[in-house]
């Protein structure tokens, strides 16, 4: 089985997606924390160096290779991740995936990502809450249409993380 979590910035894929690594007792598997370790640099500095094109392209690649991995696993993807390319082709003809889109709305995105920007180079601009809000919405709007394929959508909003994971264990058995 492989869990693969999709959604917005700031939805829970990567906290989420260690506890239910942990639970399910499975390899966990970030796909930034995939692509920092083999660049040897931070998201926000292959950024800041490469472009965001580069990003993508080795996005797309670490991807690739992680899901042609006969191993089972739990894989948090980025924010865009699903939205490039052909990415989620990849992911749904994959072997053994299921897919787990984290809803959470557009108010707690806001609240979240407000206080976690520096590590995010696609908001790091937006230093009020209104701006930020407004270019969530806007983004959200484009890239609702990939997340909305996934196998289950779970609306994270006042939820905790050991609920989600109950969750999506109570989904997978
Ligand atoms: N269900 C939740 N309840 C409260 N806080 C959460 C929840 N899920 C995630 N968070 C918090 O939101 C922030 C973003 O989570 P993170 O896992 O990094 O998101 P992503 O990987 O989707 O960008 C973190 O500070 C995390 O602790
Ligand atoms: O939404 C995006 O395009 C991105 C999300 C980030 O991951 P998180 O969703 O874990 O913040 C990271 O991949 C990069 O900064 C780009
Ligand atoms: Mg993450």
């Amino acid at each position: 089985m492989k869990i693969i979590l999709i959604g917005y910035m700031g939805s829970g894929k990567s906290v989420v997606g260690k506890a239910l690594a942990v639970q399910k007792q499975l390899p966990f598997l970030d796909l930034d924390e995939e692509i920092s370790r083999r660049e040897k640099k931070s998201i926000p500095e292959i950024f800041s160096d490469a472009g965001e094109i580069y990003f993508r392209r080795k996005e797309a690649e670490v991807l690739k290779e992680l899901l042609e991995q006969e191993a089972n696993f739990v894989l948090s993807l980025g924010g865009g991740t699903p939205c490039y390319g052909k990415n989620l082709e990849l992911i749904k003809n994959a072997a053994h995936t299921h897919t787990v889109f984290l809803k959470t709305g557009l108010e707690e995105l806001t609240a979240r990502l407000i206080k976690e920007r520096e590590n995010r180079p696609l908001i790091q601009e937006f230093d009020t809450p209104a701006l930020l809000n407004d270019f969530i919405r806007k983004h959200l709007f484009e890239r609702n249409y990939y997340y909305n394929q996934s196998d289950l959508s779970l609306v994270t909003d006042d939820k905790s993380v050991p609920q989600l994971v109950t969750e999506i264990e109570n989904y997978l058995n």
